[in-house]
């Protein structure tokens, strides 16, 4: 066979012709295939389907009638609408897609590999997203546009009722709030066939505001804090822990077109106590009357560069330059908004726009920011939330509001700001769904991984149009007051207003995740820190944003074809390009833009991206063609270990382990070295790299501990989690045969793999084909994989051979670690690893991502082996004092310190 696959070499030809080689050899094969000869299943018992109290729905002579699954909570997808004077505020839930990747050539694999999907729970379990979009009220046909090209109405394209229904539904009843629901009902039914069940505007309100301020958005890697309010003074934003037992009462004040000012008492507790006529619409509406600007957006930007004393009459204006101390005005403080605009020397054309817009806008905030007190005064309330999209996280206009609540207060109320203030009512609509009710939120919980203000892009064509219009947000700088009552104009131009892409977009995404939980082995959660390397470092922010961006086109072109390199993959390309360039150039202005920020959340930053565009699976071909090359040699890798004593073996497994880790499509470097030969070739260069010691190498100690020393009888492991990395052979030749060491020494093993893809790790999904395989070779690991429940009948072929009352094997499992990342932060992984880890008394993590740039100073309550290989030169410089292709192995034994032998690296 001459193809490059065959020959696994990376250099020589395209991925077209990979693919396209290894489809026609598969179709052939196919033709021939014999009848798979074992079925798979998943040790878990937890049900795909929830069919309790099912019902066929609508006619029953229908071919292919819906079934109603009331319980099945997987399958939510809805959509609501705030329908606002200025804006229309749309959420919607999507659920996370089944892998999409080339499902031709998944299944042929399968039949290749004689294997069937038997009753194997399929992954990932990761919940869905909750989407926020935001239109023009004025531009409802893009809105219904969108809701059409996207079938939200109907459940959203991947809704099974969606696929299946051929006859548009004219039954669909959609939740809407706002006076739109009412003025516009007769347009979306007659567009879009949905009638709208309306629901109370100020319930929503308060309905949103208390879910995100009870229930709440956390930030990913601090679940336990919730980022939703915050207080902004003088250009400083901070973070409220809203104590949930203490939130009512409060005051809610939502700047919408206009102001409604509600008391809040409790859940579903509220009174609408106030308002004004002059709020958003006022605001945007004069602004355009005396500026001629075309949007909000550019109205607020054009604040900006205003100065306000050019238009307003203050003190000082009265008072010949002074102040007016007597009774604590400063000179600057504004005596009379607009005041001097009564000259009958001049005209609107006489006074600039800039000037005008920031008038207005001060005119607005300060009287809102005076209502809202008085209100607060009025009913002893201390709390005050604003809400609505007339902030848009401006930080003039906040600290605006802010100062005038606490000019009046003398310091005792606070303005708070809430980070979703412009969907409250649109969340309150959505969660009045009855499915949608707490009680299913319960079990999950809304994650904004990397908020960018509003949250980020998701409608790609959107994005697509406007891609090349995005410039990175910028960070908001402090603006200055006289501190006498009156505010000086902003001091710096052009960095007040948080220009990010969103705001142009209308687009944000919230991950809806199930709750995660702490891994149990962790020692110290509290104090845990996962990852090694600090990008508050500047320098090395800029070295790994740098690293990040020369990958992307590298990862364009993986994404692409991964998608069969079709023109939609290509816009979703360039869409990705787009969107993750901004949050790198967003990252290098604003450092803490996303709050705390590691390695960790950059390269898991660029998977979500990915996701976001669709690209579900990068490097599945990649993965499936180092998976087939491994597996072929896996055979002749056992024999040679069979053929070793029980130390030389040990230690050609840790050192297969090391070796097998250079597959790695994450570093550059590595990336290089595949143009340099087969897979094989590399593995075996790789290998013959491993002489000891290594630049950590506490492999005596581990060997000690697994074989014993002199008399001393070895102690096996009761069960080993082992966490594993990339596809291919670190999996094949590395994990997977020291997994067959294990299971040999009686050690129960958990395979540990991601629940979604992350460049090319192997991700729990996969992992079952690959020990199916492997179990083809390998009694033990087939006996110890039928014994987990990974295999569910035994190969045929082996039984025959007379090996079937052979004593119970300890098992082999696999479990997912509820991430879909190339690192891992053990403070949230799936409950099914948390629930493995019950038992375990070793850990051990492969791979530079997990064992490397997270957890290497990760203490666990059992022994833990950390092993990688350092594929990165300043890497290894700066954590290890060592050289690129350095290696890791690092055993820590329970409750005792740090005790690794550092060396000096090998050349290479
Ligand atoms: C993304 C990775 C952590 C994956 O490494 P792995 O966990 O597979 O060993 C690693 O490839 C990496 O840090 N890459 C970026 C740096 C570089 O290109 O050198
Ligand atoms: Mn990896």
């Amino acid at each position: 066979m001459d193809s490059c696959e065959n020959e696994n070499h990376y250099g020589d030809c395209n991925k077209g012709d990979v693919l396209k080689q290894i489809e026609e050899e598969t179709e052939e094969k196919e033709k021939g295939a014999s009848t798979p000869s074992s079925s798979m299943s998943r040790s878990s018992s937890r049900p795909q389907l929830d069919l309790s109290r099912a019902a066929i729905q609508g006619d029953l002579e229908d071919r292919n009638p819906t079934i109603l699954l009331p319980n099945q909570s997987d399958d939510i997808s809805h959509l609501a609408l705030d329908i606002g004077g200025s804006l229309i505020k749309l959420v919607y839930f999507s659920r996370h897609e089944e892998l999409s990747v080339d499902d031709k050539r998944r299944k042929s694999m399968k039949k290749r590999f004689g294997l069937s999907n038997g009753n194997r729970r399929s992954y990932p379990i990761l919940g869905g997203r909750l989407h926020f979009v935001k239109f023009e009220t004025g531009k409802l046909n893009e809105c219904l546009d969108f809701i059409s090209s996207k079938q939200l109405h109907r459940g959203g394209i991947d809704s099974p009722s969606w696929r299946s229904a051929a006859q548009p539904n004219h039954n669909i009843v959609m939740k809407a709030t706002g006076g739109g629901a009412y003025k516009f009902a007769d347009v979306l039914k007659e567009r879009l066939g949905v009638s709208l069940d309306k629901e109370d505007e100020m319930h929503c309100l308060v309905a949103g505001a208390n879910f995100l301020l009870k229930v709440g958005v956390a930030v990913s890697t601090e679940q336990a804090i919730r980022h939703e309010a915050f207080t902004h003074m003088d250009g400083q934003k901070e973070f409220v822990q809203i104590d949930q037992n203490d939130l009512f009462p409060y005051l809610l004040v939502n700047i919408g077109s206009g102001v409604s000012i509600i008391k809040v008492d409790g859940e579903g507790k509220f009174e609408r106590v106030s308002g004004t006529n002059v709020g958003g619409g006022t605001y945007w509406g004069l602004g355009r009357l005396l500026t001629k600007c075309k949007s909000f957006d550019e109205l607020l930007e054009l604040s900006q560069r205003g100065d306000s004393s050019n238009v307003d009459m203050l003190v000082g204006d009265i008072y010949g330059g002074m102040d007016y101390s007597k009774i604590g005005l400063s000179a600057s403080t504004i005596a009379s908004s607009f005041g001097k605009t009564i000259s009958d020397t001049k005209e609107l054309s006489d006074y600039r726009p800039e000037d005008l817009s920031l008038s207005l806008l001060r005119m607005i905030s300060y009287n809102i920011g005076q209502i809202s007190y008085l209100n607060a005064l009025r009913y002893g309330l201390k709390k005050i939330f604003f809400g609505g999209f007339f902030i848009r996280g401006h930080a003039y206009t906040m600290d605006t509001i802010s100062f005038a609540v606490n000019f009046w207060s003398k310091g005792q109320a606070q303005a708070m700001f809430l980070r979703h203030e412009g969907f409250l009512g649109a969340l309150g609509a959505f969660m009045s769904y009855e499915k949608h009710g707490l009680d299913y939120l319960r079990a999950h919980q809304l994650v904004e991984r990397f908020p960018m203000g509003a949250p980020y892009i998701s409608w790609m064509e959107k994005f697509v149009q406007k891609g090349t219009q995005i410039t990175a947000p910028v960070p908001t700088a402090a603006p200055r007051t006289t501190g006498l009552g009156g505010f000086d104009r902003p001091l710096s131009r052009g960095d007040i207003l948080r220009s990010d892409a969103s705001a142009a977009l209308s687009i944000g995404v919230l991950h809806f995740v199930p709750t995660l939980e702490v891994f149990p082995l962790l020692e110290g959660p509290k104090t845990y820190e996962p990852n090694t390397i600090d990008l508050t470092d500047p320098g090395e922010l800029e070295y790994w944003l740098t690293v990040l961006s020369e990958h992307l086109p590298d990862l364009v072109d993986k994404a692409v074809a991964s998608e069969g390199g079709t023109d939609d993959a290509k816009r979703r390309g360039d869409a990705f390009a787009h969107a993750f360039s901004a949050h790198l150039a967003r990252l290098m202005e604003e450092p803490a833009a996303y709050g705390k920020f590691g390695l960790a959340n950059l390269l898991e930053l660029r998977e979500e991206c990915l996701r976001e565009f669709q690209f579900m699976d990068a490097y599945i071909t990649i993965k499936q063609r180092e998976n087939e090359a491994s597996l072929a040699v896996l055979p002749d890798l056992l024999m040679e270990l069979d053929s070793m004593n029980e130390e030389d073996r040990l230690l050609a497994l840790i050192e297969g382990v090391l070796a097998a880790n250079i597959f790695d499509w994450g570093s550059r470097a590595c990336v290089d070295l595949y143009h340099k030969g087969t897979i094989i070739e590399i593995y075996r260069m790789s290998r013959k790299k491993m002489q000891r010691p290594w630049r950590v190498d506490d492999f005596d100690i581990f060997k000690k501990r697994m074989l014993g020393s002199g008399d001393e009888k070895p102690n096996p492991y009761k069960r080993a989690l082992l966490f594993v990395d990339n596809s291919g052979a670190d999996i094949v030749l590395g994990m997977l045969p020291l997994a067959r060491e294990l299971l040999r020494r009686g050690t129960e093993v958990v395979l540990v793999a991601n629940s979604l893809p992350a460049l090319n790790d192997i991700t729990a999904n996969e992992l079952p084909e690959i020990v199916a395989e492997a179990a083809k070779h390998c009694d033990t690991i087939r006996r110890a994989a039928e014994a987990g429940g990974l295999l569910v009948d035994a190969m045929v072929s082996i039984q025959e051979k007379g090996l079937k009352n052979q004593s119970p094997s300890v098992s082999l499992m696999i479990a997912e670690n509820g991430c879909g990342s190339p690192c891992i932060d053990l403070r949230q992984v799936s409950s099914e690893l948390a629930a493995d880890a019950k038992d375990a008394d070793l850990v051990i993590l492969e791979g530079m991502g997990r064992a490397i740039h997270t957890n290497l100073n990760a203490r666990f309550k059992c022994d833990a082996l950390k092993l990688a290989m350092v594929k990165n030169q300043r890497l290894a410089e700066k954590v290890f004092n060592g050289k690129i292709y350095d290696c890791i192995c690092r055993f820590e034994p329970r409750n005792e310190p740090v005790a690794s032998t550092e060396t000096d690296s090998w050349d290479n």
